[in-house]
């Protein structure tokens, strides 16, 4: 199928993971790793789910998610020497070969299935990425069948994606922009529902 695409999804070493949001756990280290798994776990269940989506690997060096995500059925590439988050991702799409490469972002615990199949077809064979909800930052990342990813995650990388030549894609999928990087962005993505991962992590905030 013309849209069908394989993910790469980057996740940090868990104590190094999701500095920003470490008040949602009262700052204890052990539920902080484990919400910072969560969001990545119920990110990679979605991907799974989604029809256009043909595999999803993800990018880590940290043994306990390459150890859950293979519980999922996902395979886990290492980073590579150079530490970074775009040369992690390159690594991943150099070592898949693929006839066409994403990056999803591992921080959607909201995600749903169909978004994020709507947003692959919207793309329509072009290089395109999905700005997050403030419009600065990317959630996903496409590269055109055949071609090169040429990530540009960091500060402001929707408009250094849009600079690169690829395609903005501004469809209705509140999940799918949703990227939780603060407290206050955990408590908008619970208002859309989390996924069983991170509600579980989060009970709380559940109850
Ligand atoms: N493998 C890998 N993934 C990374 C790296 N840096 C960021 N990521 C992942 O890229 C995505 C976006 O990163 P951020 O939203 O900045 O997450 P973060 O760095 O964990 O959060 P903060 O500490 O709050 O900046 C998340 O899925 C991270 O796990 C990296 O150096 N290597
Ligand atoms: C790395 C990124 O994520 P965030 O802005 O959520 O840190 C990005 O959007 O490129």
């Amino acid at each position: 199928m013309r849209d069908e695409v394989d993910l790469v999804v980057p996740v940090k070493t868990l104590d190094r993971a999701k500095t920003r949001l470490t008040s949602a756990t009262g700052g204890d280290p052990v539920s902080h790793a484990a919400l910072a798994l969560a969001l990545a776990m119920d990110t990679v269940s979605a991907a799974l789910r989604t029809p256009g989506v043909r595999r999803v690997v993800t990018i880590t060096s940290d043994p306990a998610v390459a150890a859950e995500m293979a519980a999922l059925g996902v395979e886990s590439i290492p980073e590579p020497a150079q530490p970074g988050l775009n040369e992690a991702l390159v690594h991943g799409a150099r070592t898949l070969r693929s006839i066409r490469i994403g990056a999803l972002q591992a921080d959607l615990p909201a995600l749903r299935s169909d978004e994020l199949q709507a947003a692959l077809e919207a793309a329509n064979a072009r290089r395109a990425f999905v700005p997050d909800r403030q419009g600065t930052g990317t959630t996903l990342l496409l590269a055109a069948p055949g071609g090169e990813l040429d990530p540009r995650f960091g500060v402001g990388s929707a408009g250094h994606h849009r600079d690169s030549g690829a395609i903005a894609l501004l469809g209705p999928w509140p999940s799918l922009r949703c990227d939780v990087d603060t407290e206050e962005d955990l408590r908008l993505a619970s208002m859309l529902g989390l996924g069983t991962h991170t509600a579980n992590a989060l009970p709380a905030w559940t109850t």
